[in-house]
């Protein structure tokens, strides 16, 4: 590894394609040992970042290391580094998962043995599928064979662009728990993807991006610490006078089918108390009142609308 503290070091990059901003000085760290998901709406950049990790793309401007190597003055140094999953990979279906392993380990600069593909295919989960035909692999299946291919040569730095997509729960937690296997020895992840939930599970660090644009970057611990809190109550009676009662004192109500949310801003005193009483002194019997913080995704839409706002406003 170079000299650096950082698996990936990004800094002022940015792309232009055909005169359109696709990305604008984007800048971001990856320690060892961190889960990074790179999150943002559809066409946000997302997949023009991570291919330019790659070095599948060029930045327009800027610069890349992967391990303390530059991806384009030192590319074999830095891919040597990494293993990826950009959109659905592509294997040899007529072949078996074992002999598509074979004929990317046979392209490998360094010699990856027999043994090290079956030992690769049984930790990612193929154990006893390795020479059944790539055809009739589950889709799950499939995204276990794309780890296995990402990570046979024991890269340090994973780079996974929507990687979940199409993968039913048990393939999920599979997936999470072959993440958390390789950050073990102090490897890095960048993942992308909208399944906001899932990545909460996994990431340490979040960079939200929108219109080419960083808005955030930080820890995922952070980012929600200063999100706003929702109060879900649950009433036992008549839920619609619950309702008005609480918006004739000025709180914001949604009603959730049985039960009803407050969101309050994460600097706000906490009004359960308030709420209680009030409630108690208009004879509505209270069964539940939960304090619970923004999910990622509620955080996330947030720090978008109002993105999306300040530009409109700009
Ligand atoms: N080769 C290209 N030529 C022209 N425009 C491109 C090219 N590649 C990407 N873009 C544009 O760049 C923007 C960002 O695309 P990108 O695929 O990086 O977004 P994304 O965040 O990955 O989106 P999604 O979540 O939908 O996958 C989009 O508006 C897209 O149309």
């Amino acid at each position: 590894m170079g000299n650096t503290d950082y698996l990936i070091e990004v800094t002022n990059v940015s792309k232009k394609i055909k005169n359109r901003q696709i990305l604008d000085n984007i800048s971001f760290k990856i320690a060892p040992g961190r889960i990074m998901g790179f999150i943002g709406p559809n066409g946000a950049g997302k997949t023009t970042m991570l291919k330019i990790l790659t070095g599948l793309m060029f930045p327009s401007s800027g610069e890349i290391k992967i391990c303390g190597h530059n991806i384009q003055q030192d590319h074999e140094q830095a891919a040597f580094n990494l293993g990826t999953i950009i959109e659905n990979p592509e294997f040899y279906n007529y072949m078996s998962g074992f002999n598509n392993l074979q004929v990317f380990a046979d392209m490998s600069r360094q010699p990856i043995s027999k043994n090290k593909i079956m030992h690769t295919l049984a930790t990612t989960g193929l154990k006893g599928a390795e020479h059944q035909k790539v055809k009739g692999y589950s889709l799950g299946m499939r995204q276990r064979l794309g780890v296995a291919n990402a990570t046979i040569h024991q890269p340090k730095v994973l780079i996974l662009d929507e990687p979940m997509n199409g993968l039913d729960p048990e393939g999920m937690k599979d997936f999470r728990n072959l993440m958390k296997n390789f950050i073990r020895n102090g490897n890095s992840i960048i993942i992308s993807s909208h399944l906001l939930s899932e990545l909460q599970e996994i990431v340490n660090d979040i960079i939200i991006v929108n219109h080419g644009r960083q808005i955030y970057t930080g820890t995922m611990a952070d980012f929600l610490s200063k999100s706003n809190n929702l109060i879900s109550i649950e009433v036992d009676g008549d839920v619609l006078l619950a309702e008005k009662i609480l918006q004739q004192n000025g709180y914001q109500i949604t009603n959730q089918l049985n039960s009803l949310e407050i969101t309050i801003n994460q600097n706000d005193h906490d009004p359960r108390a308030k709420i209680a009483k009030l409630l108690v002194e208009n004879n509505i019997p209270l069964i539940g009142l939960k304090l619970t913080h923004y999910s990622l995704e509620d955080s996330f839409l947030d720090t978008i609308n109002s993105d999306n706002q300040k530009r409109v406003n700009q």
